[in-house]
C-alpha cells in the first residue's frame, strides 16, 4: 500500500481515505507490485485488466522533465526537430562536376562520363531531314538499285580514279568499291568528308577516322565490285 502511494506523485491524500479496494483499482498494469500486502486477489482483480500501460511510462524522461529539464517532455508542434540543411545537389550546374570535396563515387549526380564535355568535339554534320541513319537503312533496303552496275566488276585504280564526281563517285575500302554517290547525303561526318575519298582507295583514311564503322553492312548495297592490280584487270 505504502509502495502504491510512492508511485502516484498525485495527491497521495486523496488515496488515503478510500478502501483498500478502491486502491486496487487505481494500480497501472504493467507496474509491479512487490507485495508483502498482495495475497495474490490484487493482481487478479478484473476491474483494472482493461485500463492500458501508462504512456509514457510513469517513471520516463519525458514526464520527468516537464520543467527544467532539457530534455522535451513531448516533442508537439512546437518542439519539432529543425529542417535538414539543403542538401548542396539544389546547387549544383547541371554537366559540372562539383568542387573538390565531393568524390564522384559517392554522389547521387549522374556519372561524370556522361556530363562532362567530350574531350574531342563531334564531328558530325547536321543531316538535312529525311537523311538519317534510319532513313539510309530503309532506303538500302528497299530494294532500290544503288550500284549503277548490273553484275559485280573488277575494278583497277585506273578506272576507280574516273569515278570521282559527286554524281559518280566510287571508292575502295578494304579490297571493295562501292558506289558512294547514294550515301554522300546521309554521312554523318559530311559529304564533303566522304568525298576525299571519291576515286581512289579509301581504307587508310577511313579506318583513321572510324574503324568502328561497319562498311561492309553500310554499304552493302552499293557495292560495284572488287580492287585490282592493273594488270590483272
Ligand atoms: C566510305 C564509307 C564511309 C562510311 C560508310 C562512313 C560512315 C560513317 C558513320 C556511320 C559515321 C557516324 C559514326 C558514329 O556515329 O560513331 C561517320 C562519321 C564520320 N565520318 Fe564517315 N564514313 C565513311 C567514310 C568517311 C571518310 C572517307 C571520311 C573522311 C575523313 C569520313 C569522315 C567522317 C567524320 C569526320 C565523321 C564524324 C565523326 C565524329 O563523330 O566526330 N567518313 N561516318
Amino acid at each position: 500500500m505504502s509502495y502504491l502511494r510512492n508511485w502516484f506523485p498525485v495527491e497521495t491524500g486523496t488515496l488515503s481515505p478510500v478502501s483498500d479496494n478502491q486502491t486496487k483499482k487505481l494500480r497501472i498494469p504493467g507496474t509491479f507490485i512487490d507485495d508483502e500486502e498482495d495475497d495474490g486477489s490484487q493482481t487478479a482483480t478484473e476491474d483494472v485488466d482493461d485500463i492500458p500501460p501508462a504512456f509514457p511510462a510513469l517513471d520516463s524522461v519525458q514526464r520527468a522533465g516537464t520543467s527544467n529539464s532539457t530534455v522535451p517532455a513531448i516533442l508537439n508542434d512546437s518542439v519539432l526537430m529543425p529542417p535538414p540543411p539543403i542538401p548542396a545537389l539544389t546547387s549544383r550546374v547541371p554537366g559540372m562536376s562539383q568542387s573538390n570535396s565531393r568524390s564522384a563515387s559517392s554522389s547521387l549526380l549522374a556519372p561524370l562520363a556522361t556530363t562532362q564535355k567530350p574531350a574531342k568535339p563531334s564531328r558530325k554534320v547536321a543531316l538535312a531531314p529525311g537523311f538519317g541513319p534510319l532513313d539510309w537503312a530503309k532506303l538500302k533496303s528497299s530494294g532500290e538499285d544503288l550500284r549503277g552496275v548490273s553484275t559485280l566488276l573488277r575494278v583497277p585504280p585506273s578506272v576507280l580514279k574516273l569515278h570521282n564526281k559527286k554524281e559518280d563517285a566510287w571508292t575502295a575500302i578494304n579490297g571493295k568499291v562501292y558506289n558512294i554517290t547514294p550515301y554522300l547525303p546521309f554521312h554523318p561526318g559530311g559529304e564533303k568528308e566522304l568525298m576525299r575519298v571519291a576515286g581512289r582507295d579509301g581504307t587508310k583514311l577511313f579506318s583513321l577516322t572510324h574503324a568502328w564503322v561497319n562498311v561492309d553492312y553500310m554499304l552493302d548495297s552499293c557495292h560495284v565490285g572488287f580492287l585490282v592490280a592493273e594488270r590483272s584487270a
